[in-house]
C-alpha cells in the first residue's frame, strides 16, 4: 500500500500528478461467457468448453484506462465459444477466456439482481465473473451448454489517503486549495454544489533536512461534492460520492462554524455546527459503519468571519467532551465519532494551523514503515531511495 501511494523521484522527492476530476466511475458491461461446442454422439466426440470471463485487479490502473479500452467499441465482454467436435477433430478446442483488467478496489454488481458479484481487492488475482458452458459430451447428451450471461456494473472507487467530508459550501475545496496552493484548477464559489464530481489531488508534505527544506512526499486527498441529509439513502447522488471514502485512510470533516442551511427556503432547516457534525456522522454510519471507525479529524472553518473564533472555541469544548449526549435523540449517531484532532481554520485566508502535521502524524501511525523510508539507511549515496 505504501509503495503504491508514494511515488518518489530519483532524488527522493515526491513526484506530483495533476489534479484529476473523476468524470466517470461506473461502467456497465454485457458479459457473455462462451458456449460449449457440440459433441458428436456417433463417435463419442466431445465439444470444447466455452471460455470464461475474468476480471484482473491492477494496482496502478486508472479509471480512464478502463473506459478507453471500450472507446468506440460495444460495451461487451465476449469469451470465445468452444469448437464443436467433428469427424476430423473429435475433441473440440476450448474457447479462449476473456480477461478485463480493472483498478484495484473496483466492485462488480449484477445490474439485474443488484447483488454484489465481487470486490476486486487482491492485486493480480483474477476473479471469475461468468463461466463458459461445458462442451457437449455423453453427460449432457452431446449438447454444448450455454455460457453464463449477465449485465455487470463495474463501480470504481478512489483510494485516497484522506477524504474531505462536509455539507455543501462548508469550504472543503477552499481547504484543499489551502493545503495544495499550487493547484490552480480547484473550483471554489459561494454557492452549494460547486464541486459536482469527486477530484483527487496530491498534497505536499515538507520534510526538513537541516537548513534545507525539501518536498519529500505527498498524500492524496479526495474532495467530494457536498453531502446532504439522506445521502446514505442516495439522496443527492450520495452513494456515488460516499463510495470513494471506503478505501480512504482517514477522513477530514469540514464544518462551517456558522452552521449550514442549503438555501433560504423555509423547507431547508438551519443546522447548527454540532448538528452538522451529528448529521454527517449519521449519514456515514448509515452508509457503512466502517467509515466512522476510520481516524477522523474535525476542521472548524471560517473562523475569520465575525464571532468565528468564539464559536469555534465553543464547538471545540463541546466536541472534546461527550458531544453526542447534548443532541436530541433523533440526531444522535449510533457510533459517535471520536475525533483525533480539532483544528480551527480560515481556509480562505490559507490558514490551516497544525492540520498538515496532524494528518502526517495519523498517516505515519497507520503506516509505520512509511516514516522509516526517510531514514538514511534506506537511501543510497546518490540520494535515491531503495524501495
Ligand atoms: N470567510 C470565509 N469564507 C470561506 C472560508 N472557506 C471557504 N469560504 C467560502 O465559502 C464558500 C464555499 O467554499 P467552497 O470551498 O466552494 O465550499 P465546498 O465545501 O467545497 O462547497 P461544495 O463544493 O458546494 O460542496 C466560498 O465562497 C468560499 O470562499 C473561510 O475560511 N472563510
Ligand atoms: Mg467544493
Amino acid at each position: 500500500m505504501f509503495l503504491s501511494r508514494l511515488r518518489y523521484t530519483v532524488n527522493g522527492a515526491k513526484k506530483f500528478g495533476d489534479s484529476s476530476v473523476i468524470d466517470k466511475d461506473l461502467l456497465r458491461l454485457s458479459i457473455h461467457a462462451g458456449s460449449g461446442g457440440q459433441g458428436l454422439p456417433r463417435y463419442n466426440g466431445v465439444g470444447g468448453d466455452g471460455g470464461n470471463v475474468y476480471l484482473l485487479p491492477r494496482r496502478k490502473m486508472k479509471f480512464s484506462q478502463v473506459f478507453n479500452s471500450f472507446y468506440n467499441k460495444k460495451r461487451q465482454l465476449l469469451a470465445e465459444h468452444g469448437s464443436s467436435s467433428n469427424q476430423l477433430t473429435l475433441i473440440g478446442k476450448h474457447g479462449k477466456h476473456e480477461v478485463l483488467q480493472v483498478p484495484l478496489g473496483s466492485e462488480c454488481i449484477d445490474e439485474v439482481t443488484r447483488k454484489l458479484i465481487c470486490r476486486c481487492t487482491v492485486p493480480n488475482q483474477s476473479i471469475l465473473v461468468a463461466k463458459g458452458g461445458k462442451g457437449g459430451c455423453a453427460a449432457n447428451e452431446y449438447k454444448g451448454q450455454k455460457g453464463e450471461r449477465l449485465v455487470m456494473g463495474l463501480h470504481m472507487k478512489l483510494q485516497p489517503n484522506m477524504g474531505l467530508v462536509g455539507f455543501p459550501n462548508a469550504g472543503k475545496s477552499t481547504l484543499l486549495k489551502a493545503l495544495a496552493p499550487e493547484k490552480k484548477s480547484i473550483k471554489i464559489a459561494p454557492y452549494p454544489f460547486t464541486t459536482t464530481k469527486p477530484q483527487m489531488i496530491d498534497v505536499r508534505f515538507n520534510e526538513f533536512t537541516g537548513e534545507q527544506k525539501e518536498d519529500r512526499f505527498s498524500l492524496s486527498c479526495a474532495d467530494l461534492p457536498g453531502l446532504i441529509e439522506g445521502a446514505a439513502e442516495n439522496r443527492g447522488k450520495g452513494h456515488a460520492f460516499l463510495k470513494h471514502l471506503e478505501y480512504s485512510d482517514m477522513l477530514v470533516f469540514v464544518i462551517d462554524v456558522h452552521g449550514f442551511q442549503l438555501s433560504a427556503n423555509l423547507n431547508d432547516i438551519f443546522r447548527t455546527p454540532l448538528e452538522t457534525i451529528a448529521l454527517l456522522n449519521k449519514e456515514l454510519e448509515a452508509y457503512d459503519r466502517k467509515l466512522v471507525k476510520k481516524p477522523c479529524v474535525l476542521v472548524l472553518n471560517k473562523i475569520d468571519l465575525p464571532d468565528g473564533e468564539k464559536r469555534a472555541e465553543e464547538i471545540e469544548t463541546v466536541v472534546k467532551s461527550e458531544w453526542h449526549k447534548k443532541l436530541p435523540s433523533h440526531l444522535k449517531p449510533i457510533f459517535p465519532i471520536h475525533f483525533r484532532g480539532i483544528i480551527k481554520t480560515s481556509a480562505k485566508n490559507g490558514e490551516i494551523g497544525s492540520l498538515k502535521r496532524l494528518l502526517q502524524k495519523i498517516y505515519e501511525e497507520l503506516h509505520p514503515l512509511q516514516s522509516m523510508s526517510f531514514d538514511e539507511e534506506f537511501e543510497e549515496k546518490s540520494g535515491s531511495i531503495l524501495l
